[in-house]
């Protein structure tokens, strides 16, 4: 299988060349364990799927139309993206992947308009829209933050946290704390992830307002662990701290792996500007 890899921030993704597909057989979760191994396989924090839609909304797989997964736009600006995490879960939404994936679709020459820069991103969690920027970066319209559980209390390890939860189409807790260097991010998260109030599990980040309009936040991905960033746990923090009256509309985001920056007008969409980069290409 020919494939190449990915990163955002250090996030990072094996993305699967055009005319690939995954084998969706009995024993699918091994096969994306294995090839996100950092020791037995390619290694990454989750593999990514992405499809060409033809103009009637059908997926195009290897050249052939099948059923209507959503009114597609025409002219070839709509795929649709798979995300899968180093556990073999599947996740509905994933911020870093969604700016790799609008630099693999360019690359590749996989729209029709070879000049096109802003492409629509068909997800379990809806749509999403990243724009290419004349910078190297992407600017990715993340639609709006859903509620979730609202502000929740959570326990890990005989310490009582405020989490305030938000959904980008993907569950996310948000605690904030006053020293973001003393947080025990694998022990409590791995706690937190599978607390009882979240039946699908939960992205846990930990985040610490350090100047105005700068958040640092660190992150433990359900289905993950540790990772370098977050892309819709940038978007779930800046809308926690709005919704806590600890930023106004906007904030860099700064993680372990580097600076996101995030906005969000009121009833708007969030929008996530950040770097995407190819790392190397390969078979396996
Ligand atoms: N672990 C996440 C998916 C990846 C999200 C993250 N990598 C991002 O950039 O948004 C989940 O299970 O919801």
């Amino acid at each position: 299988m020919n494939f190449s890899k990915w990163t955002g921030l250090g996030n990072d993704f094996v993305l699967l060349e055009p005319g690939e597909s995954l084998d969706f057989s009995s024993g699918f979760e091994q096969r994306i364990i294995k090839l996100c191994d950092r020791r037995f396989g390619i290694g990454a924090d989750g593999v990514v799927v992405v499809t060409p839609m033809d103009g009637d909304g059908c997926l195009v797989l290897n050249g052939i139309s099948e059923g209507p997964v959503s009114k597609a736009v025409a002219n070839g600006v709509d795929f649709e993206m798979r995300i899968f995490n180093a556990d073999g879960s599947e996740a509905a939404m994933c911020g870093n992947a969604t700016r790799c994936v609008a630099k693999y679709i360019q690359t590749r020459g996989l729209a029709k308009d070879a000049n096109t820069k802003v492409f629509n991103l068909h997800t379990k969690s809806g749509l999403v829209r990243p724009a290419l920027l004349d910078d190297g970066r992407v600017c990715v319209d993340m639609g709006l933050p859903r509620t979730f559980l609202g502000s929740i209390k959570l326990t890990a390890d005989c310490y009582d946290f405020t989490a305030e939860t938000v959904s980008m189409g993907n569950p996310h807790a948000v605690i904030f704390v006053d020293d973001i260097e003393k947080i025990q991010l694998e022990n409590w998260g791995s706690v937190l992830e599978v607390d009882r109030q979240f039946p699908d599990r939960c992205n846990i980040e930990f985040a610490q307002v350090v100047a105005p309009g700068k958040i640092r936040m660190r992150v433990w991905e359900r289905g993950c662990g540790v990772t370098m960033a977050c892309g819709t746990g940038s978007c779930a923090t800046l809308v926690a701290a709005q919704r806590t009256g600890r930023v106004g509309v906007e904030a860099d985001v700064i993680l372990d792996g580097g600076t996101l920056h995030i906005k969000h007008e009121e009833d708007g969409p969030v929008l996530m500007t950040g770097p995407a980069q190819e790392v190397f290409k390969g078979t396996i």
